[in-house]
């Protein structure tokens, strides 16, 4: 892959975005003084070598022309629980929407009880993603991280996690490729399996993450840091292996756990010597059917045959498509396998709809329209190409709204920060191409709006490429809406279509999940305003799923 950065005309990356309190991060080393690269949540230089070019972007042809959070209870955590080393920590991460789901974030207004039985029925409900019969005490965790959950607000595992972790914590450690729908923990499970199996009394590599961009690698690194919080005064290090975090030339990386993208975790190890993976037990691949396609794959084996024998491979995504599922077992041998059918992928709270536009002219009059009549606390749209998405923000920004646009176009130091203006809710709007489509966390998200319908030219299996032009990219739009309705939460899936391709691909890929998309016309848009309305008030006011959606219909039949 190339060290240049592509022009504005070149595919986005397709990848995946930053969980939460991530970057809010930064912790001294054992002796106290600040380590820039072991767990650090600083700004670093974007390499586009890093990031997976994917040839998802369409030649289209550009357009011509939110409630703020409430705060948290974050006083009420128990004293034993903020105590000691992990005291700034905890509270950097009861400060950060991702991590404080149940603890009243994003614009929820009700109590934390009130908030919390909603969780509880959800994952009551032997039907739900996020339904366990265990607890976390019975999978056997260590008594720090029982706390570090607790902490968190995580009180039940979710089904993934419940399923995983004791395959993921068995011994001799077997190789496991778990599917979950989006926002369903995922990531849970594997930092728990590596904080799990780290020996703390050694500062060398042992558990090593690749994760398709910066913003999920640093995403999982923060999760990693947060859960292990109280280990911290064990001696745990987690390290970042992105661009600009890096340790000074000639210095080897330290840290139990390296969670980077696959360029830089390979130049670390064979280009720059600095990480040495003679003690790596476990390899994890985040977004896994991503990382195993196209250009990453290569690079994920390279990584993969550096390592000693034995280790354990874990591969996790909410898609594992036929083929690369295929290839999954190559790479990790014998693998169990926790997978779904397809028909189960979609997430029950993410209400799919789409609105008919006449032209693409039209669909951008309808986006700015649409957000004059919505108050929506925060919001993704995805675009095809950067042009698309620098053009969008110029022009919304020019009619009063707070908007973002991030790319592969941006450098690494900006790329931080724009996704932190995102995160904190200074930008309501982020406007963005594939790059953001994977993993990332923003639970204030209540709306994805794809202003275009994802394509790609990948047949389905690793390296292959589509003979008769682009088609519907199922996994992609699968991604992209789950950045929204994430653990139990409700949202919207809105779809632009102007014209009779983009409405095929998008029947294709509501036919490809069985779904049926709720339409809504740019003919009325009353209709448009009170059913969304109806959706969007029931997201903050959480209530119950079923009676979401009841209210919902009501809305759509006025
Ligand atoms: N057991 C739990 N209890 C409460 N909240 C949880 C639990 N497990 C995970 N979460 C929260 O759920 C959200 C989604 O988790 P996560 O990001 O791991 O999902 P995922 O399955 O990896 O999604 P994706 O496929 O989009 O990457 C996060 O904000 C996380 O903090």
């Amino acid at each position: 892959m190339s060290d240049q950065k592509p022009t504005s005309s070149e595919p986005e990356a397709s990848g995946s975005l930053a969980k939460s309190f991530a970057d809010r991060l930064t912790f001294p080393d054992s002796k106290g003084k600040p380590n820039p690269s072991a767990s650090t949540f600083t700004p670093g230089n974007f390499s586009w070598a890093d990031d997976a070019e994917t040839p998802t972007e369409e030649k289209a042809p550009a357009p011509k022309s939110s409630e703020p959070k409430s705060s948290k209870p974050t006083s009420s955590l128990p004293k034993a629980q903020t105590d000691g080393a992990a005291d700034d920590s905890l509270e950097m991460a009861q400060k950060d929407g991702a991590t404080t789901w149940m603890n009243g974030s994003e614009g929820l207004d009700e109590p934390e009880f009130d908030v919390n039985v909603k969780l509880a029925d959800l994952q009551d409900d032997p039907n739900n993603p996020l339904y366990s019969v265990k607890s976390f005490e019975a999978l056997e965790l260590r008594e720090e991280l029982l706390r570090g959950l607790s902490v968190m607000g995580f009180h039940k595992p979710s089904k993934i996690q419940e399923r995983a972790l004791p395959l993921l914590l068995k011994n001799p450690p077997q190789n496991l490729i778990g599917q979950s729908q989006s926002g369903t923990g995922k990531t849970a499970a594997f930092v728990l399996n590596m904080l799990s199996r780290i020996n703390l009394d050694i500062k060398q590599p042992q558990c090593l993450v690749l994760a398709p961009t910066r913003e999920l690698a640093k995403q999982i690194a923060g999760v990693a840091t947060i859960m292990g919080a109280f280990l911290k005064d064990k001696g745990l290090v987690v390290f970042e292996a992105v661009p600009q975090t890096l340790p000074p030339r000639g210095q080897q990386v330290e840290g139990q756990i390296v969670v980077g993208t696959p360029g830089t975790v390979m130049d670390l190890i064979q280009r720059k010597r600095q990480l040495d993976v003679r003690g790596i037990k476990v390899l994890t691949l985040d977004e896994a059917d991503s990382m195993l396609d196209l250009s990453m794959g290569d690079q994920c084996k390279k990584v993969k045959n550096l390592l000693p024998k034995n280790h354990q491979v874990v591969l996790f995504s909410a898609t594992f498509p036929p083929s690369v599922l295929q290839f999954g077992s190559l790479f990790a041998p014998n693998a169990n396998q926790i997978t779904l059918e397809v028909e189960k992928l979609t997430v029950k709270g993410i209400k799919q709809m789409y609105l008919d536009c006449n032209s693409e002219e039209e669909k951008y009059n309808a986006l700015v329209k649409f957000y004059g009549l919505m108050t929506i606390a925060s919001s993704i749209i995805f675009v095809a190409r950067r042009d698309t998405a620098a053009e969008i923000e110029r022009r919304m920004t020019a009619e009063g709204h707070k908007v973002a646009s991030l790319s592969g176009a941006l450098e690494g130091v900006e790329r931080d920060a724009v996704f932190q203006r995102f995160r904190n809710g200074d930008a309501k709007v982020l406007i963005t191409t594939n790059v953001l489509s994977r993993g990332i966390d923003v639970q204030t998200v209540t709306m994805v709006i794809n202003y275009d319908i994802p394509e790609t030219y990948a047949e389905g299996g690793p390296g292959q490429q589509h003979r008769g032009g682009p088609r519907p990219d199922y996994e992609t739009y699968l991604h992209r809406i789950g950045r929204t309705g994430r653990f139990g939460r409700t949202g919207v899936a809105l779809s632009f279509v102007s014209g009779k391709r983009s409405w095929d691909q998008l029947m294709e890929i509501c036919k490809h999940f069985g779904v049926e998309p709720t339409k809504l016309d740019t003919a009325d848009w009353d209709h448009v305003e009170r059913t969304l309305k109806a959706i969007m008030k029931n997201s903050r006011n959480a209530l119950p799923l079923q009676q979401s959606a009841a209210v919902a219909e009501e809305g759509m039949g006025d």
